[in-house]
C-alpha cells in the first residue's frame, strides 16, 4: 500500500524517463560504434563519457584558446601524428602532416564544409564557400574560369589605379604611426567592386562602411564559435547580438543589392558584359601566356601555390570558351537570363561570398606584408632594389610582365602567407572514412580540422619556422618540400578561386606602396596580439609608419611609353 502511495505522476515519469534516456544513449553509442572504435585508435587527450574533453573548454574566450588547448595535446606526439579530441558527442581530428592533409584536401570525396560554417548562412546563403554537392560543383565550374589569368590581365589598369589612389590617401599619415589595415580594407573592397563586379565604386558609396560592417559581422561569428551556448539559432535570436547582426547584414546585403541592380540596369541598356580580353589582344597574348606559363613553372613562381599543385584555375587557355571569358558578375548576369543556370538569389549569394572572401583575406595579407617589411629593413632594401630595377624613376603603372619580374617580392609575399596565413584553419565534415598514409582511419561523421598556420610553422618542414625568411621560397627549397606543406589558399578541388587574382593584385598594390614609401614599425613581432576572428589579424592593429621615398607621389600614372 505504501509503495502505491509514492507512485505520484512525477515518480512514474522518472521511472520511465530514466530507462528511456539510458536506452537512447545505448542505441546512440551502438549506432556510432565504428566512430568510437576508430576514434579510440587516434591519439588525443583523456575523454569522459558524455562530455568527452569538453571540460577543457570551460574557460575558453577565443578561437585561439581552443586551438591552444587542442595543440598543447599535440606537443608530446610525433609531429606527423593526427590528434583527436571529443567535445561531447562530436569528434574532431586535427591533421598536421602534409601527407595527411593531402588525403583530405586532394580528394574529390571529402568536399563538405564542417558544421561550423553554418553560421555564415544568413550572410552567404548557399554561396561557393559553404555550399556542397551538385550546387557547389556546378557553381564552381561556372565561377572558377572568371578568375583565369586572361580575365585577370584585364583588371591590371584598375589594380594600378586603385593602388596609386591608396598611396595618395596615405600621404596624410606620413611620419606618424597608424593602422594600415583600415586603408587596405577599403581599397580591397573598392578594387573588387571595379574588377570582379565591374561597377563604379563611386556609385556604391564608400567601401569603408561595408568593410567595417564585415569586420563587426566577423566579431559576432567568432564569438558564436567560441561561446557554444550561442550556437543554437533559437538562443542566439534572444540576444542583442541578433539585432546587431541584422543591422550589419542590412549594410552588407545593401551593397551587394546595389551592385547587382546597377549591373543589371547596364545589361538591359545593352551594356552587355564586355569580353574581358578582346580577340586582337587575345591573339598576341596567347603567345605571351605560353611563355608566361613556362616561365612560372621554370622559376617556381606559382601564383601563391606550391609547385606541382594544379587546380581548375590552371586550366589550359584553350579549354576556356568565349563566354567564360567574362568577368565574374558579367558572367553571372549573362547566365541568369533564362533563370535555368542561375536564379537572382544564386547571384546575390555568390556576390556576397566573393565580396567577403575577396577583400578581408587580401586586406590581412597585405597588412601583414607591410608589417614584415617594417620589421626587416634589410629585406625591404632588397624588395626596393628589385622594384627600382623594374621601374627606375618612372611614374608608369605596372604591367603584367613587371609582376612576373617581382620575384623577390613574390617570395616575401609567400613567406608572409606562410607565417601569417589569413585563413589560419579550415575544416571539413567527413561523409566517408579516410585512411591516412600511416594507417590511421578517420571515421565518417567526424570533423577534420586543418590548422594551416600550424602546418606552415612545422620545424620538420621549415627550418626556423618562426623566422621570416623569403629564401624558403627559392625554387630549390620549394621543390624539396611536400607540395601540401604550403596551403594558404587551401588546395585541391575546393581551393581558393581567387588565388591568382589575390597574388596579382597584391603584387601591384604592394609594389606601388613600396615605390613611394619606406615602411617602418616600432612594434616587435613578439608583442603582436593575434586574433582569428575568422580571418587572422593583429588585435593590436597593424601599426606602421611611412617615410616618402620620392619628393612627390604622382596623382595619376603616366602612360607607359
Ligand atoms: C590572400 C588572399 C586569400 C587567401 C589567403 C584565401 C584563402 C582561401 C582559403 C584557405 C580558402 C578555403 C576555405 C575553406 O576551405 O574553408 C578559400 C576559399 C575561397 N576563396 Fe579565397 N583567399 C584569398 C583571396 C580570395 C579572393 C581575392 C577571392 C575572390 C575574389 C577569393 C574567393 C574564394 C572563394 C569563392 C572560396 C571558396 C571556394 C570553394 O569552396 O570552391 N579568395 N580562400
Amino acid at each position: 500500500m505504501a509503495a502505491v502511495d509514492v507512485m505520484t505522476p512525477s515518480v512514474v515519469f522518472w521511472y520511465l524517463f530514466m530507462p528511456a534516456v539510458l536506452l537512447w544513449y545505448a542505441y546512440f553509442r551502438y549506432s556510432r560504434r565504428r566512430m568510437y572504435e576508430l576514434g579510440d585508435k587516434i591519439p588525443g587527450p583523456k575523454s569522459y563519457p558524455i562530455i568527452g574533453s569538453a571540460h577543457e573548454l570551460v574557460h575558453v574566450r577565443s578561437a585561439q584558446d581552443v586551438y591552444k588547448i587542442f595543440w598543447q595535446h599535440a606537443k608530446d606526439l610525433p609531429w606527423d601524428t593526427p590528434l583527436k579530441i571529443w567535445i561531447g558527442p562530436l569528434l574532431y581530428v586535427g591533421l598536421q602532416d602534409p601527407r595527411d592533409v593531402e588525403v583530405i584536401l586532394g580528394s574529390n570525396v571529402h568536399l563538405e564544409k564542417s558544421d561550423e560554417y553554418r553560421l555564415f548562412r544568413p550572410w552567404f546563403g548557399k554561396g561557393l564557400l559553404i555550399s556542397s554537392g551538385e550546387h557547389w560543383r556546378s557553381h564552381r565550374k561556372l565561377i572558377a574560369p572568371t578568375f583565369h589569368l586572361n580575365v585577370l590581365k584585364s583588371f591590371i589598369e584598375q589594380f594600378n589605379h586603385n593602388s596609386l589612389e591608396v598611396v595618395n590617401k596615405m600621404r596624410r599619415e606620413a611620419g606618424r604611426e597608424f593602422d594600415v589595415h583600415d586603408y587596405m580594407s577599403q581599397t580591397t573592397v573598392e578594387i573588387l567592386l571595379e574588377t570582379a563586379m565591374g561597377v563604379s565604386k563611386r556609385e556604391q558609396k564608400s567601401g569603408y562602411e561595408y568593410a567595417m560592417a564585415v569586420m563587426k559581422m566577423c566579431d559576432i561569428l567568432h564569438m558564436r564559435h567560441t561561446r557554444f551556448w550561442l550556437y543554437p539559432e533559437t538562443i542566439f535570436r534572444l540576444t542583442k547580438y541578433f539585432g546587431e547582426q541584422k543591422r550589419l547584414l542590412g549594410i552588407i546585403h545593401g551593397l551587394t543589392k546595389r551592385v547587382i541592380k546597377s549591373k543589371k540596369e547596364g545589361f538591359y541598356k545593352g551594356l552587355r558584359g564586355t569580353l574581358a580580353v578582346n580577340s586582337d589582344i587575345k591573339m598576341s597574348e596567347n603567345a605571351t601566356d605560353a611563355a608566361t606559363d613556362a616561365a612560372t613553372e621554370d622559376t617556381g613562381m606559382s601564383y601563391g601555390q606550391s609547385s606541382m599543385l594544379k587546380d581548375d584555375l590552371d586550366l589550359d587557355d584553350n579549354d576556356v570558351g568565349e563566354k567564360k571569358r567574362l568577368a565574374f558578375l558579367d558572367l553571372l548576369i549573362e547566365s541568369s537570363q533564362d533563370g535555368v543556370v542561375l536564379t537572382d538569389r544564386d547571384i546575390k549569394e555568390e556576390v556576397d561570398t566573393i565580396m567577403f572572401e575577396g577583400h578581408d583575406t587580401t586586406a590581412a595579407g597585405s597588412s601583414f606584408f607591410l608589417c614584415m617589411m617594417g620589421l626587416h629593413q634589410d629585406i625591404q632594401d632588397r624588395v626596393c632594389e628589385e622594384i627600382d630595377e623594374i621601374f627606375g624613376d618612372s611614374d608608369r603603372p605596372a604591367t603584367f610582365q613587371d609582376t612576373l619580374e617581382m620575384k623577390y617580392l613574390e617570395r616575401c609575399l609567400m613567406e608572409t602567407l606562410r607565417m601569417y596565413p589569413p585563413v589560419p584553419v579550415i575544416a571539413r565534415t567527413l561523409r566517408e572514412e579516410a585512411t591516412l598514409p600511416a594507417g590511421y582511419i578517420i571515421p565518417a561523421g567526424c570533423t577534420v580540422t586543418i590548422p594551416i598556420m600550424k602546418v606552415h610553422r612545422n620545424p620538420h618542414i621549415y627550418p626556423n619556422p618562426e623566422v621570416f625568411n623569403p629564401d624558403n621560397f627559392l625554387p630549390e627549397a620549394a621543390a624539396s618540400r611536400h607540395y601540401y606543406s604550403f596551403i594558404p589558399f587551401s588546395a585541391g578541388p575546393r581551393s581558393c578561386v581567387g588565388r591568382k587574382y589575390a597574388m596579382l593584385k597584391l603584387k601591384i598594390l604592394l609594389s606601388t606602396i613600396l615605390r613611394n614609401y619606406r615602411v617602418h614599425t616600432t612594434v616587435p613581432e613578439e608583442d603582436w596580439q593575434m586574433t582569428a576572428d575568422i580571418i587572422l589579424k593583429r588585435a593590436d592593429g597593424f601599426r606602421i609608419s611611412l617615410e616618402p621615398r620620392k619628393s612627390k607621389v604622382p596623382r595619376r600614372w603616366k602612360s607607359a611609353a
